[in-house]
């Protein structure tokens, strides 16, 4: 088993004066292990999520950390009219120091970052001027600039096109893989969990979770149960290609 790099014990997340979001959660997010983070629209993803990072308190139980934890909002409103390339290093500003400069060092990371997301092009534009998809990889090479153990995700692909959403998710792959990072991400597509997670926690409401290896919880069976309509798992297969994934089927009318 793999250093674990955060660990959750009976962790209750929620709102004072509400009820609890889910049942007390043992989560365990491993060096070098993808896990995915399924549920409805308000189930509590991101209450989970800023829980884990000690931006909210627990209602009960305990997150421990044990490495740098860095984060990726869904969005992210700049009160100044930062640069992209400034915005990719303030992810190193632990690096860097108080009232220090960056280094020649940190711009190379910071462009490094960049160029795995293929946005290099943007760096002297203003962040403030991207679209919403362009900022959210922004986002993404910051956190990728930092150089942390955990990267936390909400819905990192919700803002992009098909092409970005793929750079994305094998970008996600490749950290965990070759750099042994261990990630989190939220995410309102089964395919993608499919594809890259190695556990899967799904948010079922009514405080219920499903919670272990991506073979026993994400199943067909699961998924219609969650999103209440029927999902199917399909093989796909061509001369090049062979992989699994999820198919909706969204509703009985009749679209011709
Ligand atoms: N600051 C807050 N105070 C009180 N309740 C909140 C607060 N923020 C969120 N909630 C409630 O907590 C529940 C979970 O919200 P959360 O944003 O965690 O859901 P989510 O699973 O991330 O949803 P989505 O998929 O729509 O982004 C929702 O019912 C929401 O209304």
């Amino acid at each position: 088993m793999s250093q674990p790099t955060l660990l959750t014990h009976g962790l209750v997340c929620g709102y004072r004066g509400q009820a609890p979001l889910f049942h007390p959660l043992d989560l365990t997010l491993a060096a070098g292990k993808i896990t995915a983070l399924l549920g409805g629209n308000g189930q509590g993803k991101t209450t989970l999520m800023r829980t884990l990072l000690g931006q909210l308190k627990p209602l009960a139980g305990q997150v421990t950390r044990g490495g740098q934890v860095n984060f990726v909002p869904q969005r992210f409103s700049a009160a100044f009219s930062y640069s992209v390339l400034d915005m990719v290093l303030i992810g190193r500003a632990n690096k860097i120091g108080l009232f220090a400069t960056p280094s020649r060092q940190d711009k190379h990371a910071a462009m490094v970052a960049l160029t795995q997301l293929g946005i290099e092009h943007l760096a002297k534009q203003a962040f403030n001027t991207l679209s919403g998809g362009q900022q959210q990889l922004v986002l993404i090479a910051r956190a990728l600039a930092t150089e942390c153990e955990l990267l936390i995700l909400d819905e990192p692909t919700a803002a992009l096109d098909l092409s970005y959403q793929a750079s994305v998710i094998q970008l996600l792959h490749r950290l965990a893989a070759e750099h042994n990072i261990a990630i989190l991400f939220s995410t309102h597509d089964p395919a993608q969990a499919e594809l890259i997670a190695d556990e899967v926690l799904m948010l079922m409401g009514n405080q219920q979770y499903l919670y272990g290896s991506k073979s026993d919880v994400l199943t067909a069976a699961n998924l219609t149960a969650l999103y209440e309509l029927p999902v199917q798992r399909c093989q796909v297969k061509s001369d090049s290609l062979q992989f699994s994934t999820f198919v909706p089927y969204f509703g009985s009318m009749n679209y011709e």
